[in-house]
């Protein structure tokens, strides 16, 4: 038997001058921590990076993971240092959080965020921002159902899309060295406006989010009704389900609330759809069903040939 090659430590950028030299990333959770683990591992991202949390305990835990060069649990104090600042928390936080960083931040610096709606996020930021902090929106399509610092891993972002939605006038040197992040954290990346952004987020992660929570509701309430066995049969379609349903609940509840009119937009389209698909089995029409089923099925072929499922 061949014995075990030691893996070399992975230092794929390592030799680029840094996009950044002090990268703060507030809210190492999942994505915060995923981008830290990436700049500490590959190179080439920061040379010096802080991460910041309101929660003692996910600092004490970022510390242990040695996954930043400083911990702080002051935005403010940590931000003044920055030449980026990352804001990696909940949606419905982005606002209250840009308040409290901005002012503390260097002429120059540039903020970024990566919340999973774009309108309500840009909104919520805009009335603190300063004509000399650039301000660059931006949202990797990456993630699992789990949260927190342990969660994350540096591979996470590598050949997903990150959708950059830049506001007008913003210095494009900005943009740049936002899209040139993404890059070196492996991600394909793509521009667009917010608005198309939130109707494009709310038919391909959040409305597949509302129908496996719901889909996992109904379920558990028919086991509660008829005290049967049901979830215990649970066949793998559903356990796909449930995998998206263990995601973490604030982080959802921001994100329905605020894609509001998006999400309620592709759901009522949805339910068109589905009541289609209910007149055609009533009916047996038969090319109905196989020509819904033939589509999905096309798109799953076509997500495996672009490496992205
Ligand atoms: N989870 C996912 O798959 C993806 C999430 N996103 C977006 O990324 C952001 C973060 O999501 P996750 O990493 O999953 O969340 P997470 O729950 O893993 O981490 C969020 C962190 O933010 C901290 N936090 C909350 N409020 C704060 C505040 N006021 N000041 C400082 N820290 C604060 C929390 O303590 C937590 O450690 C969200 O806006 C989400 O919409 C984007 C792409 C994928
Ligand atoms: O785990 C999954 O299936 C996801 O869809 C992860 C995810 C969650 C939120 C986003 O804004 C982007 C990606």
């Amino acid at each position: 038997m061949t014995p075990a090659t030691p893996v070399p430590a992975v230092t794929e950028n390592a030799a680029l001058p840094p996009v950044f030299d002090t990268l703060v990333v507030v809210g190492p959770g999942l994505i915060g921590s995923s981008v830290l683990r990436r700049a500490k591992e590959r190179g080439g991202l920061a040379r010096h990076v802080i991460a910041v949390d309101i929660d003692p305990a996910v600092c004490a835990r970022v510390a242990e993971l040695g996954i930043a060069d400083e911990v702080m649990e002051d935005a403010a104090q940590a931000a003044a240092k920055a030449d980026c600042v990352m804001l990696c928390v909940p949606v419905g936080a982005m606002g209250p959080v840009a308040a409290s960083v901005i002012p503390a931040m260097k002429p120059g610096a540039i903020l970024t965020e990566v919340g999973s709606t774009k309108v309500s996020v840009i909104e919520a930021i805009k009335p603190f921002l300063r004509p000399d902090v650039p301000y660059v929106p931006a949202h990797p399509m990456a993630g699992t159902e789990f949260s927190g610092p342990d969660a994350g891993f540096a591979t996470l972002f590598e050949d997903r899309w990150c959708l950059l939605t830049p506001l007008e006038g913003t210095p494009s040197a900005a943009v740049e060295a936002i899209r040139t992040l993404w890059e070196r954290c492996g991600a394909r990346l793509r521009d667009m406006t917010p608005a198309h952004h939130d109707r494009v987020c709310a038919i391909v992660s959040h409305l597949p989010h509302l129908l496996a929570f719901t889909i996992c509701g109904t379920a558990d309430d028919l086991a509660d009704e008829t005290r049967s066995e049901v979830l215990d049969f649970a066949a793998s379609g559903f356990r796909d389900f449930t995998r998206i349903a263990a995601s973490d609940p604030i982080m959802w509840r921001d994100i329905f609330l605020l894609n509001r009119e998006a999400l309620l937009e592709m759901l009522a389209r949805f339910m068109e759809d589905a009541q289609a698909m209910a007149r055609a089995i009533r009916w047996g029409d038969e090319d109905y069903i196989v020509d819904r089923i033939e589509r999905g099925r096309k798109i799953r072929k076509s997500l495996i040939e672009n490496r992205q499922a």
